[in-house]
């Protein structure tokens, strides 16, 4: 059984497809890339999957439980969770506070207050300004900080949408180690946005190509980043036809 099957699944937004006919399986412990031109549908594919946005059609299982038609809360309390586009941090917050938004899921109010500390263990910069306005934080600092809020629900299958988005080439590298190191600790199940396959091979896993809401190829990230190359030399292109990445 997969960590996540996603079966033949649609999104519209009123008469606008954003995903059509979509099946994708991600294994447990597995890091996925999900790339592709913007309006693709990489968001709503996330938002799919997290009981943000409805699906008109098709089914989605986590460990063979059906989160579809279930809200966003009773998946995050399922093991899944989500860094979401733009990180949605409150800047008017402190860091700490941003870290318990969402632990009211929890029962388990001592285990919140060592998860606290762990995620200052992990990420230091986080406790020395864990009293500061969240929105006093530079860019990589408050990616830091959204995924440190993911992390207190304790999943088993974390989504990243674009962690790179805005953040200098230095700090995104950052981001990536702290994700890789994370996953490695705890065993961790990565689905990321990421536009740039040189990104992506260079972090390493599988990478998706999405265009018009359907998955049009698929691969090891490095290979993928290669033909991206090639195709950007010869046709000024850095998303091939999908009869080019077939
Ligand atoms: N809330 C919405 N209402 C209407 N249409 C939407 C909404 N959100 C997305 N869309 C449309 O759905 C399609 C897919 O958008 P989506 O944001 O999922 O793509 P994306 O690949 O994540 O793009 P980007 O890289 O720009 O974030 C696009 O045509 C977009 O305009």
């Amino acid at each position: 059984m997969s960590k996540l099957g996603v079966f033949d699944i649609s999104v519209r937004y009123g008469k606008v497809p954003a995903i059509s006919d979509l099946t994708f399986h991600l294994e447990e412990g597995e890091r996925v890339f999900i790339s592709g031109p913007n309006g693709a549908g990489k968001s709503s594919f996330l938002n799919a999957i997290c009981g943000k946005v409805p699906t008109s059609h098709g089914r989605i299982e986590m460990d063979g439980d059906l989160l579809t038609g279930r809200s966003p809360e009773a998946i995050a309390r399922l093991g899944l969770s989500m860094v979401p586009e733009g990180r949605e941090i409150f800047g008017s917050l402190t860091v700490e506070e941003n870290l318990r938004v969402g632990t009211g899921i929890r029962q388990d109010a001592q285990a919140i207050e060592t998860d606290i500390e762990e995620i200052f263990a992990a990420f230091p910069i986080l406790g020395e300004r864990r009293r500061a306005a969240a929105g006093a934080l530079s860019g990589g600092q408050q990616q830091m900080l959204a995924i440190g809020r993911a992390l207190m629900t304790n999943p088993k299958l974390m989504m990243v949408d674009e962690p790179s988005l805005g953040l200098a080439p230095k700090i995104v590298d950052q981001v990536y180690d702290t994700l890789a190191a994370l996953q490695e600790e705890r065993g961790l199940t990565l689905l990321i946005v990421e536009q740039s396959s040189l990104r992506a091979a260079r972090v390493g896993g599988r990478m998706v190509l999405m265009r018009g809401g359907r998955i049009v190829g698929e691969g090891n990230a490095a290979d993928m980043a290669d033909r991206d190359a090639l195709a950007q030399a010869y046709f000024g292109n850095s998303h091939p036809e999908p009869e080019a990445v077939a």
